[in-house]
Order: C-alpha cells, then sequence, then structure tokens
C-alpha cells in the first residue's frame, strides 16, 4: 500500500522538525522512505529530502523576476499554483513504488488549504497516482491549554481537514517543553471531551452568546470521531511508534479508526 503523509500547520507549529524525526526514526529501523520538501519558502531543515520543491521554483526566484511583480505572499501562491501545474516533476523522483512510504512537508500558510483550490489539487494528484493520504495538521500543545486557544487551533484543523477531503489526525507537537503539570493537564485534555473543556469559558451576561457559540463548536468536535488528536513527544520513540500506528489505522478505517491517544510516561531523573 502507498502511504503519503501531509504534514500542515501553521508556521513554526513543528512540521519540519517533525519530518526530521521521522526521518531519523525510519533511518534506525532502516525502513525506506521519501521526504518531499513542498515549502518553495524553506530555509533550512535538519532531513535530507528525496525531492525539494525549491529545485523546480523558490518563492526567491519568483521575487527576483523582474517581470512578476509579487510581494512575499502572492510569490508563494505563485508558486504553489506552478507546482500544482508540474506535478509529474516530483513523481519522477520519487520511487513510487507500491510500498512507498512518503512524507510530504508543506507550507504554513493556512489559506493554501482553507480557501485556496491549490492543496486540494495537488492532494488529488498524489491520489489518482494511488498514495493512501492522511494529513497531520500540527498544532502546538502550548496553544491548547486555554480553551478558547483549543477551540481556534481546532477550527483552523478543521477547516483544513474539510477543504482537502483526506483522513486526518491533529498532532500536538512540543510536547517535551511542557512542565510536568502542563503536560497532565493536555493528558486530561485528550481524556475528556471538548463539552467539558470549554464549561469554563467565561459565560458572563455580556459574552452568554459567544459562549453559547464555544460550546456548540465543541459538540461539533464532539460529535465527529473523524477529528482525532494525539500528542507527540519527539524524544520518545515509543510515542513516534504509536503515532505511525494511528496513521496506518486511520488510512485503513477512515473516520472508523480508533483513537489511540497516549502521553508517555515522565521519567523521573532520580528513578534512573
Ligand atoms: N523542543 C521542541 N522543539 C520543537 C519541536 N518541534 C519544533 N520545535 C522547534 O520549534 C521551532 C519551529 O519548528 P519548525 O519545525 O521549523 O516549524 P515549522 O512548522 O516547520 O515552521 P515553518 O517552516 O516556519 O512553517 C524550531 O525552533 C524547532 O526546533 C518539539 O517537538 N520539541
Amino acid at each position: 500500500m502507498k502511504c503519503l503523509q501531509l504534514i500542515i500547520g501553521p508556521a513554526g507549529s513543528g512540521k519540519s522538525t517533525f519530518c526530521s524525526v521521522m526521518f531519523n526514526h525510519f533511518q534506525s529501523l532502516r525502513r525506506p522512505l521519501e521526504i518531499v520538501n513542498l515549502d518553495p519558502a524553506a530555509e533550512t531543515f535538519n532531513y535530507t529530502p528525496s525531492v525539494d520543491i525549491r529545485d523546480l521554483i523558490s518563492v526567491d526566484d519568483v521575487l527576483e523576476d523582474e517581470d512578476i511583480i509579487m510581494g512575499p505572499n502572492g510569490g508563494l501562491v505563485f508558486c504553489m499554483e506552478y507546482i500544482s501545474q508540474n506535478m509529474e516533476w516530483i513523481r519522477d523522483q520519487l520511487t513510487d513504488g507500491d510500498d512507498a512510504y512518503v512524507i510530504v512537508d508543506c507550507p504554513g500558510q493556512i489559506e493554501l488549504y482553507s480557501h485556496l483550490p491549490i492543496m486540494k489539487e495537488i492532494v488529488t494528484t498524489f491520489k489518482s497516482w494511488d498514495y493512501n493520504v492522511c494529513t497531520l495538521f500540527m498544532i502546538d500543545a502550548h496553544f491548547v491549554l486555554e480553551p478558547e486557544k483549543l477551540i481556534a487551533g481546532a477550527l483552523t484543523a478543521l477547516s483544513s481537514m474539510v477543504s482537502l477531503e483526506t483522513s486526518a489526525v491533529n498532532v500536538l507537537t512540543k510536547m517535551d517543553q511542557l512542565s510536568r503539570e502542563n503536560r497532565k493537564e493536555v493528558e486530561d485534555m485528550l481524556e475528556s471531551d471538548c463539552s467539558q473543556l470549554v464549561d469554563g469559558v467565561n459565560d458572563e451576561p455580556w459574552n452568554e452568546k459567544h459562549a453559547a457559540l464555544t460550546r456548540a463548536i465543541a459538540t461539533v468536535l464532539d460529535d465527529y470521531s473523524m477529528f482525532r488528536m494525539v500528542a507527540l513527544d519527539n524524544t520518545d520513540e515509543e510515542s513516534i511508534e504509536d503515532l505511525l500506528l494511528m496513521i496506518d489505522t486511520t488510512i485503513q478505517y477512515g473516520e472508523d479508526a480508533e483513537v489511540h491517544d497516549r502521553i508517555p510516561e515522565e521519567v523521573d531523573p532520580e528513578e534512573e
């Protein structure tokens, strides 16, 4: 089965770091993996890509071109449109075998997923080559410690999910940076449902309608088992393996896949 992880999420959420963690993990298992850098504005990353889109087109190329007058955001959209029209360039560099496992490191600009058709077109092309696509939406774990931020992050992830129409897993990154107390909060959050979480939102009379809207959104998230959220500790091999298993299950069973939320036990340095 050909698998493809599409790594998306806001700037700085940990997409490239996640790809380098996967690169090292697959290497340690001697398991073949191809990583595609699909970000034409990428500066540096710590993995060796099998395909680097900057060899085809980069935002710098576009900004330096005197015939194209665009700012950085327009330049990125221009590049992504060019890529979506030249997908064969990517395919020519992939092994494209029956067991190919590909990870695609994407740009962070949310408009590419929420209301422009470009990423959907790119995904459709990968699907037409028989790749089973799972979108991984990276969310910085620091941003889900407050109900309002959780809802904001979830809505952004949801809009990408709805527009891309693939299996999806939302990954909480940077777990290793959280204090013990905050890790526990995230753990509780993953174990409870969203409606319970937003019970604490401010519902002073002046804010009553906003609180009601927040609760309604939380109910929607709870009602759709398609909305999966998992915490990943990059420093823990078991956590990485659990996520890979979840991705495989999600690809195979889609909406019916069982969710295995898991936060690795923190090791007490004194017990080591
Ligand atoms: N400690 C820790 N740092 C992380 C983790 N993930 C990302 N970071 C750090 O967060 C910063 C941003 O990470 P990136 O992987 O570059 O984020 P990105 O989403 O690829 O960012 P853009 O390319 O700008 O869209 C870097 O300084 C990373 O080292 C993590 O799991 N743990």
